[in-house]
């Protein structure tokens, strides 16, 4: 089996008394979809806090691509190919979708300022740029400002940037909170074409975006996972359905 792109091993975080991520260990494998799912408060967030660098762990390993990344802050993390998707605030609402793009292209190649070269016509930047428009499907929406693009079109953008930030991986916290169903199922079509350019750890209250999308899934209750399976598998688990799914699952 492919090594992993991401190795949790026994991680732990207590808040107080309350252990929030209570000796976790899970892995993320090239071309992959992992879910986790779990009720309220399981955990779910304390732990992608942890995995991206915004949250020290107690204890516990963190490795990507077989690095120890746990002495990285976010940054260096996201430099290593971390893929976290920006939260839509992020985005310059009066900028093209390319110009957005474009913006993480030259903060990969490390210069923030270009003052003899007209940005636009740069095409060290309008390529890569371009090319990961043309990954996500948002070719033909390149020149309309992000302000105007749709939900989920903005969700799409956010990872072209993560792309042309260079990620080999991404975690995304709940890409389908706030859209509609037709949404949710474009967002869906999108995620499971994006799994072979780079896996993905998914948290993800939409049951049906998660069934529809999952390799495997880990469930969380109380900062533990009781159960790693394919979507068979949980869906079938007497102690998932017990402790999250409920009877009518
Ligand atoms: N900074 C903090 N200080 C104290 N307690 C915290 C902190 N962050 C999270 N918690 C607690 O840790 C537990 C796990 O919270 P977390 O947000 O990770 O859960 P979650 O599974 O992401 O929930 P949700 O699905 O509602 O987003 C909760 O009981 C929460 O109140």
């Amino acid at each position: 089996m492919a090594e992993p792109i991401l190795d949790i091993r026994d991680l732990r975080k207590s808040f107080g008394a309350l252990k929030a991520t209570d000796g976790v260990s899970l892995e993320l494998r090239p071309g992959e979809i992992h879910a986790l799912i779990g009720p309220n408060g399981a955990g779910k967030s304390t732990l992608i806090h942890q995995i991206a660098g915004s949250l020290k762990p107690d204890s516990g390993e963190i490795r990507f691509e077989g690095r120890d990344v746990k002495p990285l802050d976010m940054a260096a993390r996201a430099q290593l190919g971390m893929g976290r998707t920006f939260q839509v605030s992020s985005l310059a609402p009066e900028f093209s979708a390319l110009r957005n793009v474009m913006l993480a292209a030259q903060a990969r190649q490390g210069s923030s300022f270009r003052f003899f070269k007209p940005v636009m016509h740069d095409t060290s930047l309008t390529e890569p740029a371009r090319e990961a428009l043309a990954r996500v499907g948002l070719s033909d929406r390149a020149d309309v400002p992000a302000a105007e693009l749709s939900h989920g079109e903005r969700r799409q953008l956010e990872i072209a940037i993560a792309l042309a930030l260079g990620a080999k991986a991404f975690l995304l916290d709940e890409p389908m909170a706030g859209m509609g169903p037709e949404g949710s199922q474009a967002l869906t079509t999108f995620l499971d074409g994006l799994r072979a350019e780079a896996p993905i750890l998914l948290i993800e209250h939409d049951m049906d975006a998660v069934f529809a999308l999952a390799d495997r899934i880990s469930v969380l209750v109380y900062g533990r996972i009781i159960a790693t399976g394919t979507v068979d598998d949980i869906r079938n688990h007497p102690a998932v359905r017990e402790a999250y799914l409920g009877d009518g699952a």
